[in-house]
């Protein structure tokens, strides 16, 4: 016949069992320590794209991801996107939505369209969500305090200058206002819109261009871009091969065969590790806690470019 244990013997079992399951939450806390005291008091500049806001539950884990950064030290800036909810909006005020180069051609009327959905829609929902964990975030636009300034971007097409209305090519970054908040402990989230050098209107900048210009202007350690696809496929469409890590000079060779969407974001990460960012990573925002991912893997998820000559960092 077994003997009931004493009560107290019956608590030291329970607790030793507690431990033990609690043990793997330990270590994987630990496994996150390099990455954490490496980014330490750093700066890290987090673009989230608009084909990556798929569903509540995913932003709302984004928002933690984020939280969780400022929690653990870190000075997250958010740079958000909004291409798809631009265009639904625009289709919605009988707007049709034209890209050249890449970009959105945008007329007076189409610019009044995305100031609404990025300011007023897409950076209040960021705001609110990350707001949900404390008096944290605060959203703001380029126009801010001078954040950034652009002058009238005209891309060449086929060796000719072509107008696509008010896009804006950035010129200047006043890093004043997001530096402030930083410092209050607060997470700035920005919207892609600039202050015009040239008269009293507003441009549209490309949100991966923008958070690259704030990245390199901010000194940040690594720039995060979270976007619809794994990384940078090798051989896209044709293959779904990720490139995990490539150097700026590796990168800058692969420009001109690149598509689309990608062309902004690698140019920005380009930009980024050219300009003193230590890394630049481009990560799939449809997994959830992608962000997470990213400092709790070995090797790291995604694609990572590296300044030349620089080893990197593996995680
Ligand atoms: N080499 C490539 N690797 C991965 N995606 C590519 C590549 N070339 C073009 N793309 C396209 O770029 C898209 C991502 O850019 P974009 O649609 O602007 O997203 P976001 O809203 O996150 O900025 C991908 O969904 C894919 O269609
Ligand atoms: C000039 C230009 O093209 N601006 C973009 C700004 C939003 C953006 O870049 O959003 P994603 O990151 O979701 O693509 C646009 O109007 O769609």
């Amino acid at each position: 016949m077994t003997e009931t244990p004493k009560p107290a013997e019956g608590r030291k079992q329970q607790a030793t069992a507690r431990k033990h399951t609690a043990l793997p939450k330990a270590q994987t806390l630990i496994e996150a320590l390099p990455w954490l005291t490496r980014h330490h008091g750093k700066t890290v500049v987090i673009k989230f794209g608009g084909n990556a806001m798929i569903d509540e539950e995913l932003k709302a884990a984004f928002a933690q991801d984020v939280v969780f950064l400022h929690h653990a030290g870190l000075k997250p800036v958010v740079v958000h996107g909004g291409g798809p909810q631009i265009s639904k909006a625009l289709d919605r005020h009988g707007i049709v939505s034209e890209f050249k180069a890449g970009l959105r051609v945008t007329t007076e009327d189409a610019m009044d369209v995305v100031r609404m959905v990025l300011a007023g829609q897409v950076q209040r929902e960021l705001v609110g969500l990350l707001n949900q964990h404390g008096p944290l975030a605060v959203g703001l636009t380029g126009e801010d305090a001078h954040t950034i300034t652009a002058t009238k971007h005209q891309p060449r097409i086929e060796g000719e200058l072509v107008d696509i209305g008010r896009v804006g090519e950035i010129t200047e970054i006043d890093t004043g206002a997001i530096e402030a908040l930083l410092a209050d402990g607060r997470i700035p989230v920005v919207s892609s819109i600039a202050r015009s050098q040239d008269d009293h209107h507003v441009y549209n900048v490309n949100a991966d261009t923008a958070a690259a210009a704030l990245a390199a202007a901010l000194d940040a350690e690594t720039l995060m871009v979270l976007t619809d696809v794994e990384g940078l496929y090798e051989d896209w469409p044709n293959s779904d091969e990720v490139i995990s890590r490539l150097t700026a000079s590796e990168l800058e060779k692969l420009l001109p065969d690149l598509a689309s969407g990608m062309v902004p974001k690698m140019e920005g990460c380009l930009h980024a590790v050219r300009n003193g960012v230590h890394t630049a990573r481009v990560i799939d925002g449809r997994v959830q806690h992608s962000i997470l991912l990213e400092i709790f893997t070995d090797e790291g998820i995604g694609t990572m470019v590296v300044p030349d000559g620089e080893k990197g960092e593996t995680a």
